[in-house]
């Protein structure tokens, strides 16, 4: 097969623009999937990152690939036999997004870059969206997703999984286990059709993981989640996360924070040296 940089050699997508009207009730559906706090929930302002259960893609069924992903799409890299992760992001809040309020979002490809990785050669495609309501930037968003070709060579590599909650020092605590009415509920509120999140078969003998995947916003929302409930002054202004390592359904995680002056730093560890995703969130 030919390296990567052969395949994306003249992909050039143009920037993209959608709108929303940002209908309050999808918050209230996500805030009973993680559980929120009535309070923690505004009537009016949408929370940080909740934006993923807004300006939904909902192709027709018959454009879907064998793994539940859209065969084509603007911001997929045109690679043979795509497999795509969530790797990560960051996000500006200059001032939340409204709810009930129509929005717009400017999505544009911000980078796409190969890199060897253990796990082989694989591509990071960067795609960077600008939220406005009422012609005012509110919230700038890029988020990483890395993407390898070809059919998984890492035969379940996962064989020992956590089976207990690890212990910590850390100043705020969560403890989190996906489970499969979870995970579906979260895909169906993302519209995010991918099986490795709902189809057990499938996630481990196609794709040859031990468990279902817990989806990586899940992991990037319980960190932020964390520090919102847990700092009580100030609001979250920037959220920067990495992905490190699937989490499985099943697999008890704790969820950890270090306060800061104006920051926290997080992590989803499912032994004390092993960190699955990890993010610093920033406050005003
Ligand atoms: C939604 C949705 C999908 C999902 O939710 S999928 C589930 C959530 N995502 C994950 O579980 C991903 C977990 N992360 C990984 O599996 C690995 O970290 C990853 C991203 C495959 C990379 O692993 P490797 O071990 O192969 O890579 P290295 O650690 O050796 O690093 C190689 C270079 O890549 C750079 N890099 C690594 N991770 C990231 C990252 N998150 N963002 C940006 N760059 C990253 C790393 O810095 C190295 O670069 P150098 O320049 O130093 O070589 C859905 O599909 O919608």
């Amino acid at each position: 097969m030919a390296d990567l940089d052969t395949y994306l050699e003249e992909w050039e997508p143009g920037p993209v623009t959608d709108t929303d009207s940002l209908d309050p009730e999808r918050s209230q559906a996500l805030a009973a999937v993680l559980e929120t706090p009535r309070q923690l929930f505004g009537e009016t302002e949408l929370a940080p990152l909740w934006h993923w259960v807004y300006f939904q893609e909902w192709p027709p069924h018959s454009a879907l690939g064998s793994d539940g992903h859209p065969t084509e799409g603007h911001f997929l890299p045109p690679i043979p036999d795509r497999r795509r992760m969530f790797a990560g992001g960051r996000l500006n809040i200059t001032q939340p997004l409204q709810l009930g309020q129509p929005a717009e979002r400017t999505s544009s490809l911000a980078q796409v870059v190969v890199k060897q990785g253990r796990s082989g050669e694989m591509v990071f495609v960067t795609v960077r969206s600008e939220f406005r309501q009422g012609g005012a930037l509110r919230v700038v968003e890029e988020q990483d997703y890395v993407y390898r070709s070809g059919e998984s060579t890492t035969k379940n590599p996962h064989s020992e999984r956590p089976r207990q909650v690890p212990e910590s020092t850390s100043e705020w605590q969560l403890e989190f286990t996906g489970d499969p009415v979870r995970l579906f509920r979260f895909s169906a509120l993302t519209a995010n059709a991918h099986r490795i999140h709902y189809d057990e078969p499938y996630a481990r003998e196609v794709e040859s993981y031990p468990g279902l995947v817990v989806h990586g916003p899940i992991l990037a929302m319980l960190m932020t989640e964390l520090a919102r409930r847990s700092r009580t002054t100030g609001r979250v202004a920037t959220v920067d996360y990495r992905l490190r390592a699937p989490v499985f359904a099943g697999e008890p995680v704790l969820v950890t924070g270090e306060p800061e002056t104006d920051s926290a730093r997080m992590a989803v560890v499912t032994a004390p040296d092993a960190v699955m995703a990890q993010a610093e969130v920033g406050f005003e």
